[in-house]
């Protein structure tokens, strides 16, 4: 038997429980340390067993996912240190940040034990065993971050066992890694939540900034509602990254500044342009990376049972809905309803269908 070890069985290490549950030789241990939370991952099915012993979760596996936030890393791969793991077995993270823990692990004595740094490029606004998803990886990036030394067969034996969560491996060097993963994750991160908080201010005294808050601002700061003990260690590790990133940003917020003031409405345009050429060179919206899932929105009347219809149309035409959400619904007015789907074909028949029968769709 094969047996995984999950610390941190959360969004990512629930996700990834999913992925290896179930398979062919496999026992899924996931760690807890909150007895109300060993119970929830049995209910949840993302796990096998479940134990509150550090020890006897890791002794004896032949892989250790360690899915804790990114500042604990570092204190249990010391704490995996002190124990008696199983020689081969190969220890590996998902933490959003890989230079510091690549850096601990290469200082810690792991015996016969080996470390292989990871990040899945994939996630999600929500957080905690609630919101793992066994397709969460499905077509994403997973970064490994191997040393040069890591030989050659502990790769191996890891990445077929990722083959089970779908995703494309990718081997990047951790200092490399920090600095792309700055750009395209973390600084995003820091404006989205920047920007929350300007309009949150404004919406203080006028309460029209939330009532009228629409898709432009909905698309760029779904990421602020991200969990904020996970973002506090990442900023916080990747600090000397981001804050040459948020230098090299308010320099561009300058160039804004300049080009209004001097009214060169030429400049905004290519400015638009520049970033909507590159925008649409972007690989195709692939799940995990752009957008984890497939979502459009429709005009609905508001009335009971509109829910029921739609996926009554949907199901009718062999279109898979994975998701139903009502985003705005108030009295006398048509609310909004967004469909979520894991495929895009599944969503263009959607659409297609949905227009064809008088909704009005937008995405
Ligand atoms: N959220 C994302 O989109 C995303 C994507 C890829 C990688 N990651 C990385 O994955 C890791 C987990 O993130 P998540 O989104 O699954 O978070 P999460 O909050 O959903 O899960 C974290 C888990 O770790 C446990 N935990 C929290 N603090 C702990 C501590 N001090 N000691 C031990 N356990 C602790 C929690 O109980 C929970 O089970 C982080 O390192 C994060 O950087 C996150
Ligand atoms: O889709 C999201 O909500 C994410 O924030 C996912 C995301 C990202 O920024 O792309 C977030 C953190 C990760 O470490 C990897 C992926």
């Amino acid at each position: 038997m094969t047996k995984i070890a999950i610390f941190g069985v959360g969004l990512i290490g629930g996700s990834l429980g999913l992925c290896f549950k179930g398979k062919p030789g496999i026992t899924v241990v996931g760690h807890a340390i909150r007895e109300s939370s060993a119970a929830k991952y049995l209910e949840r099915g993302v796990v096998d067993h479940v134990t509150m012993s550090l020890r006897e979760a890791a002794e004896g596996a032949d892989f250790i996912f360690l899915c804790v936030p990114v500042g604990s890393l570092e204190s249990y791969v010391h704490e995996l240190s002190q124990l008696d793991l199983k020689p081969g077995c190969i220890i590996t993270d998902v933490g959003s940040t890989k230079a510091s823990v690549a850096a601990c692990a290469r200082q810690a004595r792991l015996g016969d034990a080996v470390f292989i740094g990871g990040h899945p490029m994939a996630g999600s606004e929500r957080s905690g065993v609630e919101a793992a998803s066994l397709y969460l990886f499905e077509n994403a990036f997973y970064v490994l971050t191997p040393e040069a030394e890591t030989p050659q067969p502990y790769i191996d034996k890891l990445t077929d066992l990722l083959a089970y969560t779908k995703a494309h491996i990718v081997h990047v060097h951790p200092e490399e890694h920090d600095e792309i993963v700055g750009a395209i994750s973390h600084l995003p991160h820091i404006i989205a939540v920047a920007l929350v908080n300007l309009v949150r201010g404004y919406s203080q005294s006028n309460s029209l900034y939330s009532l009228l808050a629409a898709g432009g601002f909905r698309d760029i700061t779904r990421i602020a509602a991200s969990d904020p003990v996970v973002w506090r260690d990442i900023l916080v590790n990747n600090r000397d990254v981001l804050l040459k990133l948020l230098k090299e940003w308010q320099s561009g917020m300058e160039t804004f500044i300049d080009m209004l003031e001097n009214e060169n409405g030429e400049a905004v345009e290519t400015a638009f342009k520049e970033a909507g050429e590159f925008r649409s060179k972007l690989p195709e919206r692939r799940k995990g990376m752009i957008h984890s899932i497939y979502e459009c929105y429709i005009d609905v009347p508001d009335h009971p049972g509109i829910i029921g219809k739609v996926a009554t149309e949907l199901g009718n035409s062999a279109i898979n809905l994975s998701n139903v959400q009502i985003i705005e619904s108030r009295e006398d007015v048509p609310g909004v309803l967004r469909l979520s789907f894991r495929k895009q074909d599944d969503l263009d028949r959607a659409v297609e269908r949905l227009g064809e029968i008088g909704y009005a769709v937008h995405f």
